[in-house]
């Protein structure tokens, strides 16, 4: 149930039963495909959703960073987010347990919609728990959540986020364990909640590697994706993990091409609005728990999260919704401890940029939190044009290599007010 010292199960008694019970399905139905679950699974994301989404050369950018970008479009995936992998599979899973009742979290409104999504096309009720602030700021998706159908239920204690969101669907959970199953909306909470939820997302990343293969025939150099609690994360990074050979192991000098088997893999969380915490007034003004979280227990799970000294949780920020969140799945602690998985961030100032970066340059409308993993491209990329004197020998500080595969894990219809708003006050 652990990721090296991240994971376990720390929740209250009364949730055990609950806990063992859903451990047992997702044993036998996702790991060992009893009655055929994992072929109707794929079947569904197939013909519901759309799989497999398309793996996109980015000309432009690829022009602009002098490197072959490839865009792994989830955004294309019915919903317009990642977020429909997992919540198919769970709602599934659920019919398979034999509930009657779905209740899902939800920050940026894409989890809730993907599971409202669900439930209507599985026939089952849904009802979502959704923070009031965020209510306010991804209105058109509380709308397609009670188009299909799915309660919506505001959460108005404390900053009305996701941490809250969380808070309030696992105490529904624990009141209707029998009837009611909790379609966690990353890869966080107690095991097996984790590694369930990275295997359901997983085939963004299965997908990805035959892609690129075909298409520029070998593997990437890097992949980057956006972290909020790291389902997409995990979703794009799970089938590379294994190409562990440590850059710098094999690095010839200069910047020719690598061997086959290094892929470095980079998390980009929200800086926010700055990364200097207040203690005091018991906010972060960023959601960066990989980078600069402490170890603690959140939402059933030993991770890393923002605390202050006495291990209050503090507020995140973010001007995304789906990255506002004081936690970080385990298992991306875990691969960050290790040194696996590089943790960056990009502030919002940045990812703004880029929103409308990749609109006017590819004619794409990125998801806000998709937005932080297109604009570390121009971070880093941008530093090494910066340090370097021809493009062709770019400085070591370029991490990210001539083959890059970025996640685009949703698209931006949600967010157009928000953007419409901050453009207007900056
Ligand atoms: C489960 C709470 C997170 C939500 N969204 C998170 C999100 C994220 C961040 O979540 P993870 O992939 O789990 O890190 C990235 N991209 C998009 C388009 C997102 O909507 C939500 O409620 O929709």
């Amino acid at each position: 149930t652990k990721f090296g010292e991240y994971g376990g199960q720390y929740v209250p008694e009364v949730l055990m039963p609950a806990i063992e019970e859903l451990q047992s399905a997702y044993e036998r139905y996702v790991l060992e495909n009893e009655d055929g679950f994992m072929d109707e699974f794929r079947r569904h994301l197939r013909d519901f959703g759309g799989r497999p989404t398309p793996l996109q050369r980015a000309d432009a950018l690829s022009e602009r960073y002098d490197r072959e970008v490839y865009l792994k479009r989830e955004d294309l995936l019915h919903g317009g987010a990642h977020k429909l992998n997992n919540a198919l599979g769970q709602v599934l899973l659920a019919k398979y347990m034999g509930k009657e009742r779905i209740v899902a979290e939800t920050g940026a409104g894409q989890h809730g919609t993907a599971t409202a999504m669900a439930a209507s096309y599985l026939d089952i009720d849904c009802e979502v728990f959704m923070g009031r602030t965020d209510i306010n700021r991804q209105r058109p998706n509380v709308f397609r959540m009670r188009t299909h159908d799915a309660e919506v239920n505001p959460v108005d204690v404390g900053s009305g986020t996701l941490k809250e969101a969380i808070n309030e669907t696992m105490r529904d959970w624990a009141t209707n364990v029998e009837d009611t199953h909790y379609v966690i909306g990353s890869v966080v909470g107690p095991h097996p909640f984790p590694k369930m939820v990275r295997d359901f997302q997983s085939v963004i990343s299965e997908e990805a590697r035959e892609q690129i293969r075909k298409k520029a025939g070998r593997l990437p150099d890097s992949v980057v994706a956006c972290a909020g609690g790291g389902s997409n994360t995990m979703g794009a990074f799970h089938n590379f993990v294994d190409d562990a050979e440590p850059r710098s192991a094999n690095r010839s000098s200069g910047h020719g091409p690598r061997d086959d088997e290094s892929v470095s893999l980079f998390a980009v969380e929200a800086g926010g609005s700055g990364l200097t915490i207040d203690e005091d007034e018991g906010v972060a003004p960023h959601s960066a728990s990989l980078s600069s979280g402490q170890d603690g227990v959140l939402h059933g799970a030993r991770t890393k999260l923002l605390q202050s000294g006495d291990g209050q949780i503090l507020e995140s920020h973010s001007v995304s919704a789906g990255l506002d969140y004081s936690g970080v799945g385990p298992e991306l602690a875990h691969l960050v401890e290790t040194g696996r998985v590089t943790p960056v961030n990009v502030g919002d100032d940045a990812a703004l940029e880029a929103f409308h970066r990749l609109s006017k340059l590819e004619g794409i409308i990125p998801a806000l939190e998709s937005s932080h993993a297109v604009a570390y491209l121009e971070r880093a990329a941008q530093r090494a044009a910066d340090g370097s004197s021809g493009h062709d020998q770019r400085d070591e500080a370029d991490e990210l290599g001539d083959l890059v595969i970025v996640n685009v894990s949703g698209r931006g219809d949600k967010d157009l007010d928000t953007v419409i708003e901050e453009s207007a006050k900056r």
